[in-house]
């Protein structure tokens, strides 16, 4: 693509430019006065209500971004990822994580070949194993039953899992199928996360389900090897059959690190890392933890989206929607953040897995044919559950800068409590706050207002809220699986839309691999410093005086250190 293809050239982008000074003259208090708009700005899918009338846009400012999904062939971007086609081009790869979800008799090709049957073969697969370890058929190395399991990945081979774990953890119908048993998962390279992990558990009743895509990454693969030791040390090296099982793309490995390819879980290489929490990254450990019928109304809640996503009218659509009003608060208001707020306590990883899906795929500086981009793509994700967050940093987001929110609230509690003598029930207290945030951050509070209130001058303008603060509320009937499964296809779809519109490759990620390389040369360096007293060299004087000093300070790691695991 020349520059001049960048959507930025285009008619309807400058158009939009333009229209910021039209949308600068209104405050967002009247435009919530237009009801005809705010009607036409609330949207209903399978019971999950979003209203969008809190952004700062008018029905004019929809059409134009209507046009622009026009100028960047954003429809025909949609289905081309919906055909299999190759649209992740610096890795020549489809990108089908909606395949992962589909129904059996669906048919979905990547490279003229129906991906479904085997997404089912794996899925069928998965349901065999997690009821055989379920029900203690599987039996670990001494005849006990595995009713533990530490799963081992970082990133995408970590995040979504944790989140749909932390989601279905208190839902009623996911606790009974999960009776006496564990998830729990181990990312950080940090010797002090394995400590953690294993606390409290015994090899003999624990299963390890090492994920990796690659299954060359180094803090999953040391933290691979470091269970395969307290496994085999425990009891003996032939348990670890019986104890460790992988979930990759890449078999081969697998079966080099030692474990049965039988106890191996396929994906492929048309799910990106990001994007693969309906593959067996996910399934396997949720439905260990929670039995398959459960994971598969996940499964289902994701693909009622995918089909929604896939067919509904841009008017109707909710990732599209989405998407293209943060673009347009990206690129044309100029904000470049977006707090995610669940007011639900079940979704407190939500954020943080949202963080990479949005942040790894729009994080870019160059179009998807590699010409430097003259504005800026993707947000500065960040979020925490509310009420939590009112507590921390929603004065920066009402007083300070302009951060557009998300507040996503549930009708019905996974877990209603009720006190009598009070107001209101404990779930109705979190939902009046959920309510409330909203018209806070759009209406905002007068000087006006505060002297009718007696508030003494000199606090006047400390106590001002100059409202105008755009975000978007998202109401789901209830937290199930089904419902779990529906939240995650709109946010991977919405990041999708705007990256498609941003002429970006969101499927790619280029920008994790100078780290990676920089600290094998640190590996390297410590290896040689520490084994052989090799002085430090090839590092800048700054890095060289940081690495005198962590290897003087801590010289008392033996060079040749026999075998020592975490005693917590
Ligand atoms: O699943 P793996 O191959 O171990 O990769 C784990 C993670 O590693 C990388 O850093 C990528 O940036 C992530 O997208 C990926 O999810």
């Amino acid at each position: 693509m020349a520059s001049s293809a960048l959507i930025s050239n285009t008619e309807p982008w400058k158009d939009l430019k333009a229209h910021v000074e039209d949308i600068n003259k209104i405050h967002l208090s009247d435009l919530m006065t237009d009801t005809h708009r705010c009607q036409s700005m609330i949207l209903e899918f399978e019971g999950n209500l979003l209203d969008y009338s809190r952004q700062r846009a008018t029905l004019d400012t929809l059409n134009k971004l209507f046009s622009l999904t026009e100028a960047a062939r954003v429809k025909e971007k949609i289905n081309r990822m919906f055909n299999g086609e190759r649209i992740n081009s610096t890795e020549d790869r489809s990108v089908l994580h909606v395949a992962l979800r589909a129904p059996r008799d669906a048919i979905i090709n990547s490279d003229g070949k129906n991906v479904v049957p085997d997404v089912w073969a794996v899925l069928d697969k998965i349901r065999e194993f997690s009821e055989r370890v379920r029900s203690g058929a599987w039996v670990g190395a001494t005849g006990k039953p595995l009713k533990d399991v530490v799963a081992i990945g970082i990133g995408g081979s970590f995040l979504g899992p944790l989140f749909v774990h932390t989601a279905l953890q208190t839902d009623p119908e996911a606790i009974e199928f999960a009776g006496g048993r564990q998830l729990r998962f181990l990312a950080n390279v940090d010797p002090v996360d394995v400590a953690r992990n294993i606390a409290g558990l015994s090899p003999e009743t624990t299963l390890v389900v090492v994920v990796s895509k690659t299954f060359t990454t180094a803090e999953t693969m040391l933290n691979a090897r470091t269970l395969r030791e307290w496994i085999s040390s425990g009891l003996g090296p032939q348990a670890v059959a019986k104890h460790m099982v992988a979930v990759s793309t890449n078999l081969t490995l697998v079966e080099k690190f030692g474990i049965d390819p039988n106890n191996a879980f396929a994906f492929w290489d048309w799910v990106g890392g990001r994007y693969s929490v309906c593959s067996a990254v996910g399934v396997l450990p949720l439905s260990l933890q929670y039995g398959f019928s459960i994971v598969e109304k996940f499964l289902k809640g994701a693909w009622s989206i995918d089909q929604h996503f896939h067919s509904a009218p841009f008017e109707k659509n909710i990732p599209v929607l989405l998407g293209l009003l943060s673009v347009w608060n990206v690129s044309f208001l100029g904000y470049p953040a977006r707090a995610i707020l669940p007011y639900s306590q079940a979704l407190e990883k939500f954020a943080p897995h949202i963080q990479q899906v949005s942040m790894e795929s729009n994080g870019k500086g160059v179009s998807i044919d590699g010409v430097p981009l003259p504005y800026e793509t993707g947000e500065i994700d960040f979020g925490e559950p509310g009420t939590n967050g009112q507590h921390s940093f929603y004065q920066l987001i009402h007083q300070g800068r302009v951060i557009p929110c998300d507040f996503i609230g549930i009708v019905n509690s996974q877990q209603p409590v009720y006190l009598e003598g009070e107001v209101v029930s404990n779930h109705d207290e979190l939902m009046s706050n959920f309510f409330a945030q909203p018209d806070a951050l759009a209406y905002g509070k007068t000087p006006e207002q505060l002297l009718m209130e007696n508030v003494p001058q000199h606090l006047v303008t400390h106590k001002t809220f100059s409202g105008n603060r755009p975000s978007i509320s998202l109401l789901l009937p209830s937290l199930s699986a089904y419902n779990i499964g529906q939240l995650l296809a709109i946010y991977e779809h919405r990041i999708a839309v705007e990256g498609f519109v941003w002429g970006i490759n969101s499927f790619d990620q280029w920008g994790v691999e100078l780290g990676k390389s920089l600290a094998s040369q640190v590996r390297k360096q410590l290896h040689a410093s520490r084994k052989k007293g090799k002085p430090i060299e090839g590092f800048n004087f700054s890095t060289t005086t940081m690495l005198s000093r962590y290897l003087q300070a801590s010289a008392n790691v033996p060079s040749d250190p026999s075998t020592v695991l975490p005693k917590m």
